[in-house]
């Protein structure tokens, strides 16, 4: 078995502990526990002011996984990570051109880092490994290996969604973003509906097709394009919920309850997770339905993130007002129906208060995926499961059809789904629970890393061995 380099923007720190929250790092943590091998990428932390580049990436060994980690200088995390990645290409991916600033800057930054990502990863390679890069801070980085001549097989997995062509070509580059994507000999999706945003993409400019084996020409390049569908450790996590009353927090935010139905929403504070509709929605809920007033809590756990980014800012502070004002206009001296709170939860104190949620609120206004829809799902308790609220615009949303599917753009669709979310019997609650588990149980994440993985090992028929890809600055 080839050793395995896996490549992302972010790498949890190598200590135990906590690790950040994001789906990105909690999806790998699991599968690089399992395989081990090489985890590169940027350190978390900054350059001294006046060094622009770090001499080499510091290595540290933790479980059988080496972590290579490498220090950013800040123009460099303001031009790659604020600017291009999450100020450009975050907000468009999730369909939100209102929300983009691109800048020239930003752009020199973004590729700057990718070969600097190039040049610090290369002398840790060697000729049998095979890479994995993650996400859409690193789309270029196989073009950047390439150039330096590197032949070993990259694969590329996108977390967020790939948007449909006229939302892409907003992008000025975005001819260049695919240039370098075909430098991938793997590239992966979320869900088939991303695939098939490429694939129009790639026919109407005119750049590439659907070969007849299944994969893609894509700029010349024959490259595997396909869906895989990131899981969670569905069994751990699952027995991990059904123990978690050992934990005091957990037994006292139970108590707490005095017998209320909880409702849960746990997100990073992102604009696409749908927080302020999902506030609104609940606060036309109590007042569309008297008899739920002091009957139930609704507790939204929301770690700040990105904060070095305009957007996310002023969010915090709207998110902030909205829950602040809903319970200022509906609270009673002895119950407050929104319990926000702005910090980051363990994923074993998560486990016990997902189980103990009659209803899970996950409603982003668009998401790659979703995992915190796939932990309230195995974290349940079979003989009396709770629901699960999910937006249809979530990629989990293609795979849980046991969902109470919701527009969350609709504020009093969304209302009127936590009524009958709250009000489902036992055995539709047992039904659509079982059909939603056996799939996360089926395909985990130990399922979505060997597919990958399997399709990346497989060797490209000769006859259409990649080729040089030039990269173009
Ligand atoms: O690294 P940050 O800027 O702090 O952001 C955290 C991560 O957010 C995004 O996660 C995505 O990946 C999940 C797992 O595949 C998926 O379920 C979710 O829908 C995505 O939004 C981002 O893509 C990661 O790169 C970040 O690390
Ligand atoms: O306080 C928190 C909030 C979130 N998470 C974890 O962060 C991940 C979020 O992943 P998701 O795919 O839902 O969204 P992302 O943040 O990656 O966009 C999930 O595993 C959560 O359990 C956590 O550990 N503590």
């Amino acid at each position: 078995m080839s050793r395995l380099i896996v490549v992302s923007n972010r790498v949890p720190a190598p200590e135990p502990g906590t690790p950040p929250a994001g789906g990105l790092a909690v999806a790998l943590s699991g599968a690089m526990k399992e395989r081990g091998g090489i985890w590169f990428g940027w350190s978390g932390r900054t350059l001294p002011a006046g060094q622009d580049e770090p001499e080499a990436p510091e290595l540290v060994e933790s479980d059988g996984v080496t972590y290579g980690l490498l220090d950013l200088g800040e123009r460099d995390l303001d031009d790659y990570y604020a600017g291009f990645s999450n100020r450009m290409l975050w907000p468009l991916f999730h369909y939100r051109m209102d929300l983009t600033e691109f800048t020239r800057v930003n752009l020199g930054g973004y590729y700057r880092v990718n070969r600097l990502f190039a040049k610090q990863l290369l002398p840790l390679i060697q000729p049998d490994d095979i890479i994995w890069v993650h996400d859409y801070h690193l789309i270029p980085l196989a073009a950047e290996l390439r150039a330096a001549g590197l032949q070993n097989r990259i694969g590329f997995f996108l977390h967020i969604p790939f948007p449909p062509h006229d939302i892409f070509t907003v992008l000025p580059n975005h001819a260049d973003i695919v240039r370098r994507l075909a430098a991938y000999d793997v590239v992966g999706f979320q869900t088939p509906p991303d695939v098939e945003n490429f694939e129009t993409y790639v026919r109407r400019e005119g750049v590439g097709r659907r070969l007849p084996d299944g994969r893609f020409l894509v700029y010349g390049r024959a490259i595997t394009v396909d869906d895989f569908p990131v899981g969670i450790e569905t069994q751990v996590f699952a027995t991990t919920a059904a123990s978690a009353n050992r934990h005091a927090l957990v037994r006292r935010m139970r108590e707490s309850l005095e017998g209320r139905k909880l409702l849960i929403g746990v997100d990073r504070l992102d604009y696409s997770k749908g927080i302020a509709q999902r506030i609104q929605a609940y606060e036309t809920f109590l007042t569309l339905d008297e008899m739920w007033r002091g009957r139930c809590t609704y507790l939204q756990v929301t770690p700040k993130s990105r904060g070095e980014v305009p957007e996310y800012v002023a969010m915090e502070r709207e998110v902030a007002e909205l829950a602040g004002r809903v319970n200022g206009a509906h609270a009673e001296l002895d119950w407050t129906p929104i319990r926000y709170v702005n910090r980051t939860v363990s994923r074993n104190t998560l486990a016990g208060l997902y189980r103990m949620a009659h209803v899970g609120l996950v409603t982003p206004l668009r998401d790659g995926m979703n995992l915190v829809a796939k932990e309230y799902v195995a974290a349940q308790d079979p003989e009396d499961p709770g629901v699960l609220l999910l937006s249809r615009f979530a990629g989990a949303a293609c795979e849980l059809e046991g969902a109470l599917l919701t527009n969350p753009y609709d504020v009093d669709g969304t209302a009127g789904a936590i009524v009958r979310a709250l009000e489902m019997p036992l055995d539709e609650r047992q039904d659509r629970w079982r059909r939603m588990f056996e799939r996360i149980r089926d395909r985990d994440v130990a399922w979505w890393r060997n597919n990958f993985l399997e399709a990346l090992e497989r060797p490209a028929p000769e006859a259409t061995r990649p080729g040089k890809i030039a990269v173009v600055r």
